[in-house]
């Protein structure tokens, strides 16, 4: 079992600051190393606590334990901060996407377009910058290792100051407020060199060996700047093994039924009949570490209004395994994948319900939550999926009690750079093995016949 062992609620919700803190009690090793490792001092802690419940009472710090791997590590501290900094980073995500969506407002020029014309805003800069800046603080690394999407050529250029500026004013917005995240802010606010320094930080390309952290700082721009689906995605890779997965989903309905509306629809129907103060209907950020055999779900603090260590849910997958009654989800861009070959697949395996086509990451977080069974991307020969594409997600799945593999059954490479290398033909997560030989099987069958 994992659980989320706390010292330090109290702390954080004064905002006390993690990084601050004096080193936190480390538990080594073990199962049941938490009776262990609670502190000395630690007042009597509440008589039944489930599985990632808080531990109350005690001191300074949160620490996940994973007690359910048997030889599982202790990444408490990773965890904790991982979880805190992709909080944070939804909270100026859901800023910029709000004021994206408000017509004739100007947030930062918009949306620009990269080299390869995907479109990229000031959310994905100044999520970059936050958690390059929160993690580097964090563990008192100025060369902490991560490997990030965005680059900061464009906001460097000379017709990107306007644009830099409306960074710095995201980026300094939210991180002032770090301390409700029991992170801690800067001592000053961060100039605009500081801001290129952060995004430029993220220059790591990975490999075989080492430490690195893998950012997507926004996973599915296009949804994001259409007002629907987008995920905020961090893993730690240790020796090409994703170790922790922490997927931030702002706009994730927890009414399954939602995920199928066209996101107009859900923003207009919220409006009609605004769910009551407080009550968790969308947006949630999910982790998981490897080898411990649970997943979990927690709200966003923007939405609920401060950390929520004390109820997170676990979540599982579906254990639907008769295609008649499966969902599978697939990229609702068909420049990013072959809608008509998983149609296909789909019909082989019979398949029946509509494909749930939804932006980004959170696809991977629809089958880690059981609300979908099957993802499937075939993109075009030549496209190489990169790892923050995928890192956070293929953890949570597995460690959820899913399946995740390219289309030759293997397991996704993260120890050969930036890319996936070596991917066979395209990605295939499902919630249990059956389902997966079979969309395994289906594929090997068409193929030759298809045209990717
Ligand atoms: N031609 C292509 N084929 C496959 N994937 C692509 C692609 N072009 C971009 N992508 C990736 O698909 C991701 C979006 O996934 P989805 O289509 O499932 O929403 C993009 O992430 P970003 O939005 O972070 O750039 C990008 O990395
Ligand atoms: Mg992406």
């Amino acid at each position: 079992m994992g659980t989320l062992r706390v010292t330090g609620w109290a702390a954080a919700q004064r905002g006390f600051s993690t990084a601050a803190a004096p080193p936190p009690r480390r538990c080594h090793g073990a199962p049941l190393a938490r009776a262990r490792c609670a502190p000395p001092s630690a007042p009597a802690v509440a008589s039944s606590i489930g599985a990632g419940q808080l531990r109350v009472g005690a001191e300074r710090e949160w620490l996940w334990d994973c007690r359910g791997g048997g030889g599982a590590r202790d990444y408490a501290r990773e965890m904790e901060v991982a979880v805190r900094v992709v909080q944070m980073a939804c909270t100026l995500c859901q800023r910029v996407q709000r004021s994206l969506l408000r017509p004739g407002h100007d947030a930062g020029g918009r949306v620009h377009s990269k080299f390869d014309r995907s479109p990229v805003t000031v959310a994905d800069w100044g999520v970059q910058a936050i958690i390059s800046w929160l993690l580097s603080s964090s563990f008192h690394d100025e060369n902490i290792s991560i490997v990030a999407e965005e680059d900061d050529e464009t906001l460097s250029s000379s017709d990107g100051a306007a644009l830099l500026q409306s960074v710095v004013e995201a980026v300094n917005g939210c991180l002032v407020e770090a301390p409700m995240y029991g992170l801690r802010s800067p001592e000053k606010e961060l100039r605009a060199h500081d801001v290129i320094q952060a995004i430029r930080k993220c220059s790591s390309t990975g490999g075989p060996k080492g430490r690195f952290w893998v950012l997507d700082p926004v996973d599915g721009t296009l949804g994001f700047v259409r007002g629907d689906q987008y995920a905020i995605a961090l893993a730690l890779i240790e020796d090409g093994e994703v170790i922790l997965g922490v997927l931030g989903c702002p706009n994730y309905p927890m009414k399954k039924e939602w995920l199928n509306y066209h996101h107009k629809y859900y923003r207009l129907m919220s409006k009609v009949s605004p769910p009551p103060l407080g009550s968790w209907n969308k947006g949630c950020v999910m982790y998981a570490q490897k080898g411990c055999g649970q997943a979990w779900m927690q709200p966003l603090v923007h939405d609920f209004g401060k950390l929520d260590w004390r109820h997170p849910r676990e979540i599982q997958v579906s254990s639907i395994s008769d295609p008649i009654s499966a969902t599978f989800c697939e990229p609702v861009e068909k420049t990013n994948t072959s809608h008509s070959f998983a149609a296909g697949l789909a019909h082989t395996v019979g398949l029946r319900n509509q494909p749930l086509r939804v932006y980004s990451m959170v696809k991977y977080a629809a089958i880690a939550r059981g609300d979908a069974e099957i993802f499937m991307k075939f993109a075009r020969a030549g496209y190489k999926e990169k790892i923050w594409d995928h890192a956070a997600g293929v953890v949570i799945i597995q460690e959820a009690g899913g399946v995740v593999t390219d289309a030759g059954g293997r397991p996704l490479d993260f120890s050969r750079g930036v890319y996936l290398e070596g991917l066979d033909r395209g990605i295939i997560a499902c919630s249990g093995a059956l389902l997966h030989q079979r969309i395994l099987d289906a594929v090997d069958a068409s193929w030759n016949s298809s045209t990717l």
